[in-house]
């Protein structure tokens, strides 16, 4: 019997011809590119297989290579489940992180060099609390904390560490030095600078030993391979087969390693999906395998189109919208699977009823059906396991980031509110006297402190010899301190944030400090959504509370619920019955940065967020619904234009119901009149009344154009098109 025939009696899975051919391919090079949902893993599975049933091959000369230990394990039980009743060989599957710290460990204990790890866990609070003298915590926050100290003689921001850590990532994974460096676009000022002094720090602060960080394993390694040629040689020698899954997320310092292990017989098979490399911003480099033919001209490259994932709808959408991007392998997804429901798209007059929609529809699925709701950033998880647990709903949230809990803006306005319970608590007001507009100088904080409080320390502050209008200010908020005791706590945030100035002072730090104001402010969005329907203050403080310790403890419902709550990163390589993608406005998906670099010829992190929106829609099997709305709070914002791009591929302009216009201004089959379907971000238009511009935005009904003479502009869409207002420049 054969291998395949054999396979299929054990296993039920029936490989089609290329995955076949893909299993055959053993020797030299082969770069399988697999659409989503195509059987990669099962493919790469039954690869191993081949090699240790057919082939005889000895199950530690197999270098099988995964992208996160979890994926690792996930490799294991399907290779266990597959063979387990057919050999007792066990392949060891290993992320190459795992095989660059084994290689660094032995060359530096063989060299007699200590060495310490610096990264790994340190909690906010610890960071926070910071260090005293000059002993820095060896630890990678720290050392760039005191770095970043010493440099800008302040305080470090979290977003700026988390800013700063990803660029140092960025660049080693990308092997960038010297004037590189300084190309690579970093939020944080002197980014480059702050990487060379830390690179210093781990050389030369402690002398008996060397300082590493997570990614050194991959530069150290690599360098060591490079260095000693016995050490590679022996590797090679022992691995003659290297496979590696979701290549398309390796960094170049991650494909050098593979490409030195693999030589010189070049057995080398690199699964990806070009369409999926979503993890750019932190060194992965698609390129690398758009040249793979050039590094490997005799490689064989195969393509695995064929989807076994999901409904024909959900395939036909997706393969045509990834056609968005330009810099790609073609490829054309297709199934033989059935049609189901049409991909639901639906924009909502607010974001609250976005949610409530959410919770609803996920209350109404099947028993026995998985359904995840997909988010791009992890701040939209606080407000909809807020709204999933008020309609009792469990969940399993995949990352968990409780940091939204910890942040200072809510404990800013958990102090505003404890401070209205008790307005003699100095300890308090100095936490958030500069924060509202009492004009209350650090000056009269220390005299305060020196002073018995009996009684409101405003009254206290109007005994003093103060100028007028600080009296007038400080009798108003003593009112609305003691007002706001009694509120319901969503009223009394708008007024911490309106009347009484804390936006205002937001503003001002944004400016002072440059943080983002965009988050900040969707902080306390998100604590007035929680306010919602809450009676009291201390019931807005349990209730975060009781959220914080939900998302810590949903990570446990894994496999319970039938819910799963994920960012579109972390759905990578999963599949659910139900998907819901919320949150796709303009903005956040693609990003308010994807779309600056996009209008400056920056085309790369479009792309991204374009590979990203497709991962999300390819998690689906059966029901996809893309979920937006046109108000956060009281500003307006837009639905993304990635719904627009399905939409217009769902049903076809020509499809469409056209309302004649009632009086054409213009012969409407003129050709230099922009179409709906030719609309792009950057294109340079001719406005019948407004003259030259570049569209700058656009979804749902509204197009935005940054006018020459006029400044920005949002028109209403189709009035433009109907018109015939808008010409191509
Ligand atoms: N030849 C086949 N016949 C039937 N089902 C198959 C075949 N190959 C794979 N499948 C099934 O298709 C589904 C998707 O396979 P798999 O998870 O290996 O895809 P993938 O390419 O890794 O997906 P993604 O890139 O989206 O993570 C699985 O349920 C798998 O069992």
């Amino acid at each position: 019997m054969d291998f395949f025939t054999n396979m299929e009696q054990h296993t039920g899975v029936k490989l089609n011809d290329v995955q076949k051919q893909a299993v055959l391919h053993t020797e030299g090079p082969l770069l399988l590119l697999a659409s989503p949902g195509s059987g990669k893993t099962t493919t790469l599975n039954m690869k191993i297989g081949y090699l240790l049933l057919e082939k005889k091959v000895k199950p530690e000369r197999i270098m099988a290579i995964t992208f996160s230990k979890a994926s690792a394990r996930d490799m294991s039980e399907r290779f266990d489940r597959f063979f387990s009743s057919l050999t007792n060989e066990k392949v060891h599957f290993s992320t190459i992180h795992s095989f660059a710290f084994q290689v660094v460990r032995e060359t530096l204990q063989k060299r007699g060099e200590p060495f310490q790890l610096i990264e790994g866990n340190v909690s906010d609070e610890e960071l926070k609390k910071g260090f005293h003298g000059p002993d820095v915590p060896l630890h990678k926050k720290f050392i760039l904390k005191r770095i970043y100290e010493d440099i800008h003689q302040k305080q470090m921001s979290e977003d700026e560490m988390d800013e700063l850590m990803t660029y140092i990532s960025f660049v080693k994974n990308r092997m960038l030095s010297g004037k590189e460096l300084e190309k690579v676009s970093c939020q944080v000022k002197q980014a480059a600078d702050m990487y060379k002094e830390y690179e210093r720090f781990k050389k030369q602060h402690v002398p008996d030993r060397l300082l590493l960080d997570f990614d050194d394993m991959l530069t150290y390694a690599h360098q060591f391979l490079l260095e000693d040629t016995e050490l590679l040689s022996r590797y090679q020698r022992r691995f003659e087969y290297v496979l590696t899954d979701e290549s398309q997320d390796n960094s170049v310092v991650q494909h050098e390693i593979v490409e030195l292990l693999a030589r010189p017989h070049n057995n080398l098979c690199v699964v990806a999906d070009d369409d999926q490399s979503i993890f750019m911003w932190r060194g992965s480099d698609v390129t690398k395998l758009l040249q793979f033919e050039k590094v490997y001209p005799d490689a064989a490259v195969m393509t695995m189109s064929q989807n076994y994932r999901s409904s024909k709808e959900i395939v036909e959408a997706s393969n045509q919208f990834i056609k968005r991007n330009k810099n790609r392998y073609p490829k054309q997804m297709f199934t033989e699977n059935p049609s189901n429901a049409p991909i639901q798209m639906q924009t909502f007059s607010n974001y609250d009823q976005q949610l409530t929609y959410v919770a609803e529809a996920v209350k109404a699925a099947s028993p026995g059906e998985e359904t995840a709701v997909l988010y791009r950033n992890n701040s939209s998880a606080v407000p909809l396991a807020d709204k999933l647990d008020k309609a009792g709903i469990d969940f399993y949230m995949k990352d968990i980031d409780a940091k939204f809990f910890k942040h200072w803006i809510v404990e800013d306005i958990l102090n505003f509110m404890r401070f209205s319970y008790n307005d003699q608590r100095v300890d308090i007001l100095e936490r958030i006297h500069t924060k509202f507009n009492g004009y209350i100088t650090k000056k009269q904080i220390a005299f305060l402190k020196r002073t018995h409080i009996s009684t409101s320390i405003f009254d206290v502050l109007r005994e003093e010899d103060i100028p007028s209008y600080q009296d007038k200010n400080l009798a108003q908020a003593k009112k609305m301190f003691h007002e706001m005791n009694t509120m319901e706590p969503g009223k009394a945030i708008r007024m911490i944030r309106g009347k009484l100035g804390y936006d205002k002072a937001v503003t001002k730090m944004c400016e002072n400090f440059g943080f983002n104001a965009e988050h900040l402010f969707g902080i306390l969005d998100t604590l007035e959504e929680i306010a919602h329907g809450l009676g009291s203050l201390k019931g807005f403080a349990d209730r975060l509370k009781h959220l914080e310790q939900l998302i810590q403890t949903s990570k446990y419902n894994k496999n319970k619920a039938p819910l799963t709550l994920t960012t579109f990163h972390s759905a990578k390589g999963l599949e659910y019955d139900n998907v819901y993608m919320i949150d796709l406005i303009n903005g956040v998906v693609p990003s308010k940065d994807d779309m600056e670099r996009y209008r400056s010829e920056d085309r790369a992190p479009m792309e991204e967020a374009v590979r990203l929106f497709y991962v999300g829609m390819t998690r689906a099997r059966s029901h996809l619904e893309l979920l937006s709305y046109n108000y956060k709070g009281s500003e307006r914002v837009t639905e993304s234009i990635f719904l627009m791009n399905v939409r217009r591929i769902i049903q076809p302009e020509g499809e469409k119901k056209k309302k004649a216009p009632v009086r054409p201004a213009v012969d409407l089959s003129d050709e230099s009149l922009l179409k709906e379907g030719e609309m792009e971000l950057g294109l340079k238009v001719s406005h019948r009344k407004f003259g030259a511009g570049i569209i700058s935005e656009y979804g749902g009904d509204q197009i935005g154009i940054q006018f020459e003479e006029h400044g920005y502009k949002e028109l209403l869409l189709a009035f433009c098109l109907e018109n015939g207002l808008l010409k191509k420049e």
